[in-house]
């Protein structure tokens, strides 16, 4: 879609004149498309979106989106963007709301590297799997932005702004699991690519075997700091459960602050997140 597409996007809309709610539905990773959010909230048009770049990428966008919904007063559905529409983002709103404060959260928080290392045995290739996991249309278009941490950083600075921390995109540490080999390739050259990751994860996989634990790509919050990477944790670590595509977050805060509340299910995938989208745009109506 070109810059002068998505300005007919707007004024179709506002050229049907008073027939009830207008709603853009974003479900691309565009940036250009998310670029546009703030407008269009601000013009009186609610956005329900899939997509992270909105919230998940520089603080002053996410302001930006937000001071739009109270120009226009619209609404802005994220349900999707974190844990493909698990009750995550709606429950801290929810805890805040009755005056909790959140302290740290802690999760597994990518759908397709929780497939993936709930997957992956070390003795088949990693990147015959990530192939898999792409087919099943759990990974990001580019799959070196699960790879990488990126996807990760996105939902993570999602649930610590709505949290109440109002963290700079950078202010996440990220530990990427792509090679810079890879990682400087194009698009179309990186499925060829993709067994540089196999040697490196295979000795990361053999280690934690050795030690009984499990692999994981966790994403943490605590005390304002933020991190995201592979994590090999004991087995009865509470993050190491869940199978499948699940997404497993453990919150902590005043309320819960010995046990957290966990949430988890199933955090990737088409039904969800089209389900995600449906529940925001019929939330609108
Ligand atoms: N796959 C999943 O399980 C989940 C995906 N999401 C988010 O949903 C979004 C889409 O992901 P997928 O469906 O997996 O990707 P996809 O690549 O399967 O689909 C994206 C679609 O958007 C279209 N598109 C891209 N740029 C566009 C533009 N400028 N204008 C109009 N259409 C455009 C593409 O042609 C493609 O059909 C991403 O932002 C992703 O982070 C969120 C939750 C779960
Ligand atoms: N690629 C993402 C899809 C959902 O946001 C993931 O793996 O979790």
């Amino acid at each position: 879609m070109t810059p002068s597409d998505l300005d007919s996007i707007a004024r179709a809309l506002t050229a049907t004149g008073d027939v009830g709610a207008r709603i853009v539905i974003d479900a691309t990773a565009s940036d250009a498309v998310a670029a546009r959010h703030a407008e269009w909230l601000a013009q009186g048009i609610h956005v329900v979106t899939a997509c992270k770049l909105g919230q998940g990428t520089a603080l002053q966008r996410w302001r930006e989106i937000h001071a739009a919904c109270e120009e226009g007063r619209t609404r802005y559905g994220d349900s999707a963007t974190v844990g493909a529409g698990l009750p995550l983002l709606r429950t801290l709103r929810a805890l805040r709301a009755g005056g909790d404060r959140i302290h740290a959260i802690a999760g597994v928080l990518s759908g397709s590297l929780a497939w993936l290392f709930n997957h992956y045995d070390g003795l088949r290739p990693f990147s015959g799997f990530l192939r898999d996991a792409r087919a099943a249309g759990y990974t990001e278009p580019d799959p070196r932005d699960d790879l990488s941490g990126e996807d990760l950083r996105r939902k993570l600075l999602i649930l610590a702004r709505t949290a109440g921390f109002e963290l700079e995109a950078d202010a996440v540490a990220v530990q990427s699991l792509v090679p810079s080999a890879l990682a400087g390739l194009p698009v179309e050259h990186v499925d060829g690519a993709l067994p540089m990751l196999d040697g490196p994860l295979r000795a990361q996989f053999a280690q934690a075997w050795k030690r009984g634990e499990r692999l994981r790509f966790v994403a943490r919050l605590e005390a304002g700091h933020a991190q995201v990477g592979l994590e090999s944790l004991p087995a009865d670590d509470p993050l190491a459960g869940g199978s499948g595509i699940d997404n497993r977050v453990a919150i902590w805060s005043d309320r819960y602050r010995n046990q957290p509340l966990v949430i988890q299910g199933p955090g990737a995938g088409a039904e969800v997140t089209a389900a995600a989208l449906l529940d925001d745009v019929l939330a609108l109506l």
